[in-house]
């Protein structure tokens, strides 16, 4: 772990030396104070010499005013530091799940991806902080003035560490305690809001259930655990601080009644002891921190484990050393004796053939589960097969990069996905290079204008979660306008199960019928009325071709086809 945040901060040596250096200034300027309040007490009041009290006051003011600007150099310092290691780090995490191939985020939750890339990348920028920093000043601190205490008198010095190990020890037992009283609570929270957003986006469903109290009594159950987590956590952090203080307390009495009756008999000077009362506090403040940075080190392990999970995973689906680069294709594929799980002894496809010729449409029908977006999938190069090839114009898959690939292919998919931006930025998503005109003309070629234009901003109409809502249709326009503006080689459209009107379903077909001449399409059809033209129409269950041929002959077949048709045309 260490390692990879070094390899991160290294970089930014020449600041990390400043923050060091600043923090060792620090330690001597929290050393020099007591000693200048003991010359007070000890020569300058009983030498009744009013110069030299002026001198020292001004020393101290100026001696404080440097600690102030060290203090302010060593954190703003590391902040630098740590923001900086923490992007480069973030910045590489981020690459590499990019990268990551779709099996990978079939296994991961998106909610907890994103913990990992915000939260616990955060965590690791603690340890790069000011107050880590920091312990290297409180250990210098520590080590010159117990030296310095022992130096002077080895009895007292002893007196005033007897408490830092009870210190040390209480800092730990409480730091657990509260760390963990404090997940317990951000746990129930984060619980909290799941609830809440689950019942807020399904008001509707809640309402035509009419299970309001239902709802309601839960979060009452949820909020009264959470309101047990927080007073619990903060009795914790309530009794800290006091027990802290009584020990400091306890600390400081026994080295002022020591303190005191050494004086008494002569041994030991009113400042010295005063200076002894100081320095007794600056020892109690580190002992605090060591604590806190054991705790903070134990997170950010934590955090880190959950971090190299991601930066160590290697995608099965990757560009093979010497990879080529595809050149422009016609389009023919074939899949040659492909087996096919997604897991393992779950097979989905078994030694299976099929081949899409080019510039002609070929459509999958089956059953809802019998493999129709496997095989759309597996073309687009989303999962490798695990034996045999799919050959593209001759080429396997898995010899050429997949940007290659991917620059020939056009997914029309019946789950739009609009990100946040202008309907402009969505239609030319990926193509940023792509002219107004150009973009203008495929949403025309899309049958989208029309409603675009109908938008008070028209093409710099935001959509997205506070832009306007558009309906299953519209998506699905901008969708094939993105594949005008494409203009790949190969499509992929799958069809919308879910029935549109009249008139949308007809603007998409009309679209549909642009889009597909002159190029190898795959549909994958939930309804056999818009397929009655493919040039080849695939019957599959069960990873299985059964049947295949143009709609006409499957139809006089009387197999699989027609049982379909059957169903859907009564
Ligand atoms: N990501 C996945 N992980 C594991 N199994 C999967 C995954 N996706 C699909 N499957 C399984 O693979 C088989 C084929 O699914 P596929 O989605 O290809 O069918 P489909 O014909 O497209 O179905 P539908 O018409 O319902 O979309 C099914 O048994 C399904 O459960």
């Amino acid at each position: 772990m260490l390692k990879e945040m070094f390899v991160h901060t290294k970089a930014h040596w020449g600041l990390l030396l400043t923050g060091a250096l600043a923090v060792l200034f620090i330690s001597f300027c929290e050393f020099i104070i007591p000693q200048l309040t003991k010359t007070v007490i000890d020569d300058i009041i009983p030498g009744k010499k009013a110069d030299a009290l002026l001198e020292t006051g001004g020393l101290i003011v100026l001696t404080a005013l440097v600690l102030g600007l060290l203090h302010f150099t060593s954190s703003y310092v590391m902040t630098v530091v740590s923001q900086k290691a923490v992007l480069g780090l973030r910045n590489k995490l981020y690459t590499h799940t990019l990268r990551l191939d779709v099996k990978f985020f079939d296994r991961s939750r998106t909610g907890d991806l994103m913990a990992r890339l915000t939260g616990d990348v955060n965590q690791l920028q603690e340890l790069v902080s000011a107050e880590s920093l920091s312990i290297l000043a409180d250990f210098v601190t520590f080590v010159a003035i117990c030296g310095y205490l022992f130096y002077v008198d080895w009895q007292l010095a002893l007196l005033t560490v007897a408490t830092l190990p009870f210190l040390f020890i209480s800092s730990r037992f409480f730091s657990l305690r509260i760390k963990s009283a404090y997940r317990r609570v951000r746990q129930i929270s984060a619980e909290l809001n799941n609830f809440l957003q689950d019942t807020l986006s399904g008001i509707r469903m809640i309402k035509s259930f009419a299970s309001e109290e239902n709802e309601e009594k839960q979060f009452v159950k949820l909020s009264d655990r959470n309101r047990i987590a927080a007073v619990s956590a903060s009795r914790l952090s309530a009794l800290f601080s006091p027990l802290t203080d009584w020990l400091n307390y306890i600390g400081m009495t026994l080295v002022l009644l020591f303190g005191a009756w050494q004086t008494m008999r002569g041994n030991l000077t009113v400042g010295e002891v005063v200076a002894y009362l100081a320095y007794l506090r600056l020892l109690q403040a580190p002992i605090r921190s060591f604590s806190r940075l054991v705790t903070k080190i134990q997170q950010s392990a934590a955090a880190f484990e959950r971090i190299g999970d991601i930066l160590d995973t290697v995608p099965e689906v990757r560009d093979q050393e010497g990879a080529i680069v595809l050149p422009s294709v016609k389009g023919e594929i074939v899949f040659y004796d492909v087996d096919f799980a997604y897991d393992e002894g779950q097979p989905v496809l078994e030694s299976f053939f099929l081949k899409l010729r080019g510039n002609e449409t070929t459509a999958l029908v089956g059953s809802s589960g019998s493999g129709k977006s496997t095989i759309a999938d597996l073309i687009a190069r989303m999962y490798d097969v695990q034996r045999g090839d799919i050959y593209i114009d001759g080429y396997p898959l898995k010899a050429v990069t997949q940007q290659s690939l991917r620059s020939q292919l056009g997914i029309v998919s019946q789950e739009v996905i609009l990100l946040n931006g202008t309907i402009r930025e969505n239609i030319a998503y990926g193509q940023p290079a792509a002219s107004g005109e150009q973009i203008e003309a495929a949403a025309r070629a899309a049958n989208a204008h029309e409603f675009i234009t109908a938008l008070p901003q028209g093409y710099d109409t935001p959509i997205g979660e506070r832009g306007v809502k558009l309906s299953g249709g519209q998506k699905q326009r901008l969708s094939i306008a993105r594949a005008f503006l494409k203009d790949p080689r190969l499509i992929i459209l799958d069809e919308a199960t879910a029935a549109l009107d009249t008139e949308s379903e007809q603007k998409i077909q009309q679209a549909l019928s642009r889009l597909l001449p002159g190029r190898t399409c795959l549909v994958i059809a939930h309804r056999l009325s818009t397929i009655q033209n493919a040039d080849q129409i695939v019957v599959l269950e069960h990873g299985e071709i059964v049947e295949y041929g143009k709609h006409d002959v499957l139809l006089r077949r009387n197999g699989r086809y027609k049982e379909l048709y059957r169903i859907q045309f009564p």
